[in-house]
């Protein structure tokens, strides 16, 4: 299929409601004055004329390893990949179960073929999107070593372990929420708490759920555009839950304009200003990410000749078509019909590989391994007799943590900077997926917060190379000192 064919005839029956969606909000400060109020960290403010566009600036002086931000996931997914090695909450990214539940899960898993998995670093970052039509799997955070031979188990032992009959010493330390159902029936979201499930529910998964309670219009098509995803790149799973977010949202206020005249929705005439006011206010969130179309802006693979960019761009071009039908056919909303026209798509998309943050959690599983490592000798060596066998059958992998990619609305609006202010880093008591920004160096108010896309201790080039993921050429005072 050549780029030429690929039209979407909801792209040219909706061409001005998507030019009106693509266009940049105003006002933006009000919306992000809101949004830092609502994450609790004054010291902050978004401005939107700065040498980059937005950029978040420090309100207060903040000293060295201080917090700078917190900021919550808008959308986010656990790579389907990492999905064996670590049983988390659905919606915050929490580890749930037991200690007990998180290695044997592992084992059963493993023993079926379908570990795949590598080590984490415990910092959340920018990751580096090398990978297009695999997925963004394995992403910057993660590094392999020589792995170690693993020691099987018997799976009565494994069993054992995953349905509470063998109880780990010192397990209780690294209790866990106990993990709660989705209430759609899908048997594939497990949550950490009620609260989680409900907000899931109310945010994307009634529409995205696999099971009996399911809002999506054919679930068989649901599972088939989640299985092309899997197959190909699980940005579009990202890019399926910003669209659901955003119809949950519309349906709602429309909803309660209808119930109340005094709705803060300032109305325009007929039907069709109605939906698109309605439309506009439920998308800010995704309008105010910075965004191109997805072909476009992914940068030309290394294995890629430049004579053959054209081609791979359409190829792109036509993974994201055959995405988007798929969940067309499962989610269609006819008032959101805009939404699902190739070039939002394809802007949603583009809005997560540029902005696409790592979202890690550190395992518990790793922490439990390293304070039996670390007991005084006599209670180790009593304690190993019985994880020893574990740790042996589960080799290396004991410290895969949760991965994915999400898209955090503050942090997204950080620039990028070789000799950065600011570090996504998690501290022990960040156990969700929740973006954590600490000072690297005293920032003092009026200063531009800056953290790195990237590793920044490389050379110049290495830098360039690694920036052109992210689809521009850093100014940065590093770069332009050490440029040729
Ligand atoms: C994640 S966004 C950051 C917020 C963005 N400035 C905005 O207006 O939404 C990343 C984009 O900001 C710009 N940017 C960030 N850091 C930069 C830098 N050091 N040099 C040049 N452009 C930068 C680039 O256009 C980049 O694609």
């Amino acid at each position: 299929m050549g780029d030429d064919v690929i039209t979407c005839s909801l792209d040219l029956e909706h061409s001005e409601t998507i030019s009106a969606l693509l266009k940049p909000p105003s006002p933006q400060q009000e919306y992000f004055s809101e949004l830092v109020k609502a994450r609790q960290c004054r010291g902050l403010e978004v401005k939107t004329d700065g040498e980059y566009g937005k950029g978040v600036y420090a309100n207060s002086d903040f000293s060295e390893g201080k917090l700078v931000l917190k900021d919550q996931i808008l959308v986010g997914a656990q790579h389907s990949s990492n999905k064996v090695d670590c049983l988390v909450c659905s919606y915050c990214f929490r580890f749930i179960g037991s200690i007990e539940l998180q290695i044997g899960r592992k084992l059963y898993l493993q023993n079926l073929g379908l570990s795949a998995s590598m080590k984490c670093e415990s910092s959340s970052s920018y990751e580096e999107n090398d990978s297009l039509m695999t997925g963004n799997d394995n992403g910057g955070s993660c590094s392999s070593s020589e792995p170690k031979e693993k020691v099987p188990l018997h799976e009565e032992v494994i069993e054992s372990l995953m349905n509470g009959g063998i109880v780990l010493p010192y397990a209780k330390q690294f209790s866990l929420p106990s993990s709660v159902q989705c209430s759609g029936g899908c048997g594939e979201a497990l949550y950490c708490s009620k609260f989680c499930a409900e907000a899931d529910w109310e945010s994307f998964h009634s529409i995205l759920c696999t099971g009996e309670r399911s809002k999506s219009s054919c679930r068989e098509a649901l599972l088939k555009f989640i299985e092309h995803a899997n197959d190909t790149n699980d940005i579009f799973i990202l890019a399926a839950k910003a669209i659901s977010f955003t119809i949950l949202r519309y349906k709602k206020l429309k909803e309660s304009h209808l119930n109340n005249r005094n709705s803060s929705v300032e109305l325009k005439n007929g039907t069709e200003s109605l939906t698109l006011t309605l439309l506009l206010e439920v998308w800010k969130p995704m309008s105010m990410g910075y965004k191109k179309r997805w072909w476009e802006c992914v940068a030309l693979p290394k294995d890629v000749d430049c004579c053959h960019e054209a081609s791979f761009r359409s190829q792109l071009k036509e993974l994201a078509f055959t995405s988007l039908q798929l969940l067309k056919k499962a989610i269609f909303d006819k008032e959101c019909a805009p939404l699902f026209s190739l070039e939002i798509y394809g802007h949603i998309i583009g809005m997560f590989e540029l902005n696409n943050l790592d979202l890690v959690v550190e395992s518990p599983v790793e922490n439990y391994f390293l304070y039996i490592d670390d007991l005084p000798y006599s209670e180790k060596e009593e304690a190993e007799k019985t994880t020893r066998p574990f740790l042996d059958a589960v080799g290396d992998e004991y410290s895969v943590c949760c991965e994915g990619s999400a898209f955090f609305p503050l942090q997204a609006c950080m620039n990028h900077s070789c000799v950065p202010n600011a570090k996504a880093f998690k501290r022990d008591e960040d156990r969700d997926g929740q973006a954590t920004i600490i000072a690297l160096r005293p920032i003092s108010k009026g200063d531009e917060v800056t953290i790195s896309y990237i590793k920044e201790d490389v050379s110049f080039e290495e830098r360039k190379a690694l920036l052109a993921d992210y689809g521009f050429k850093c100014i940065c005072p590093k770069c332009l000192l050490e440029q040729p």
